[in-house]
């Protein structure tokens, strides 16, 4: 574990962007692993107050930060060096901030995406976007997914995650670059079924949360999570992804921890809407990214291009972007024809 995040005689470095809750946090395994890391951040008073007090207050206030964790808001003072870049920013504006980035990126740096979303327009996973903005084959791009809720890392609590790359040597290196006591990484060369498994569990996990918002139970919960992994894994096999990929821990695992856990932005922002707050309340108080509230969009575009049938996608769309009361959805959604349970 710590001793193996070295790369011949020098520890591996990591230049994490993002210091928000999850670049902190995935920075913090990979300080603890022995990495040297490096967080990019746009505000110099956060990288200041990380720098200084080794908490990040904005995102994650309360829990020590490792000492070899510091933050700049120099792009290239963060990569130089770099064997792994790594990407946390809101899937939505990846594609700007990328750009930026791209030119000071070296020769054999891999890119690493810890982002949950799919692109507005292009309907592009973020590791396609990272391939074309930064002109890397998909050999040198890799995606940490699972059930990894920021702060129970940060504090430290147990979790396993999924490192995939369609290179698995890459996907090895990386796993043992954050492999610590209290984060066991495995890998996957599935790339397609991690990153969608862990965007359409956002759209779920907002679903989930309008139906605890409305009271409607625990057996709502567990055939939305269900029913859920079930559009999930159609739209993965139009896509060409392993269908084993759902049952796994970036599949079923993520989507039960986001949608039984208060810690869940987007389990949170369903609940809100749920209980009656309207979208513009909603968002006025959400303070962190809520990926699905856009991807959602994405996501049915995707399956729309695919010919795959998301119903509860659908109406995650229809009560987040269409203005749909949630009792009205519920109604459409149970009134649906009967059919047989594999299909
Ligand atoms: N928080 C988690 O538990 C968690 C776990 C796994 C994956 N993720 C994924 O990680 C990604 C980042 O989420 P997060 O939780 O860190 O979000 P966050 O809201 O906590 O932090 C987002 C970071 O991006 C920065 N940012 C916002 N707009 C920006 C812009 N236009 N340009 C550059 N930087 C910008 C913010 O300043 C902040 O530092 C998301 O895709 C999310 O789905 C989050
Ligand atoms: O807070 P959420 O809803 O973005 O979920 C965080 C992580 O993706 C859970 O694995």
């Amino acid at each position: 574990m710590t001793d193996s995040a070295h790369h011949a005689d020098r520890p591996v470095k990591a230049a994490v962007f993002g210091t928000g809750s999850w670049g902190t946090a995935f920075g913090t395994v990979l300080a603890d692993a022995g990495c040297e890391v490096t967080l990019w951040g746009r505000r110099p008073e956060l990288a200041e107050a990380v720098n200084t007090t080794r908490t990040n207050p904005d995102y994650l206030p309360g829990i020590e930060l490792p000492a070899g964790l510091r933050a700049t808001t120099d792009p290239a003072e963060a990569l130089d060096g770099a064997d792994f870049a790594v990407l946390a920013v809101p899937s939505q504006t990846l594609r700007g901030n990328l750009a930026a980035w791209a030119p000071l990126l070296s020769a054999d740096t891999v890119l690493v995406s810890l982002m949950k979303g799919v692109e507005l327009g292009t309907t592009k996973r973020m590791s396609q976007v990272i391939e074309e903005v930064a002109g890397v084959p998909a050999e040198r791009v890799a995606v940490v997914t699972g059930p990894n809720l920021a702060r129970e890392i940060a504090q430290r609590l147990p979790a396993a995650a999924v490192v995939a790359c369609r290179d698995g040597e890459v996907a090895r290196r990386l796993q043992s670059a954050c492999h610590t006591q209290y984060f066991r990484p495995y890998t996957n060369t599935d790339v397609v079924g991690c990153e969608l498994g862990g965007a359409v569990k956002n759209v779920i996990g907002l679903a989930v949360g309008i139906a605890d918002g409305m009271g409607l139970g625990d057996n709502a919960k567990g055939s939305l999570i269900t029913r859920g992994l079930a559009e999930t894994t159609r739209l993965g096999l139009a896509m060409g992804a392993d269908p084993l990929t759902f049952s796994g821990l970036a599949g079923l695992g993520d989507l039960v921890a986001t949608c039984s856990s208060p810690l869940s932005r987007n389990h949170t922002f369903g609940l809100n809407l749920g209980k009656g707050m309207t979208l513009e309340q909603t968002i006025a108080v959400t303070k962190q990214t809520a990926e699905g509230v856009k991807s959602c969009e994405s996501v049915l575009d995707l399956a729309r291009r695919h010919g795959v049938d998301m119903p509860i996608t659908e109406t995650v769309v229809g009560i987040v972007h269409d203005g749909k009361p949630p009792a009205v959805a519920l109604k459409e959604l149970m009134s649906r024809s009967a059919k047989p349970e594999r299909r």
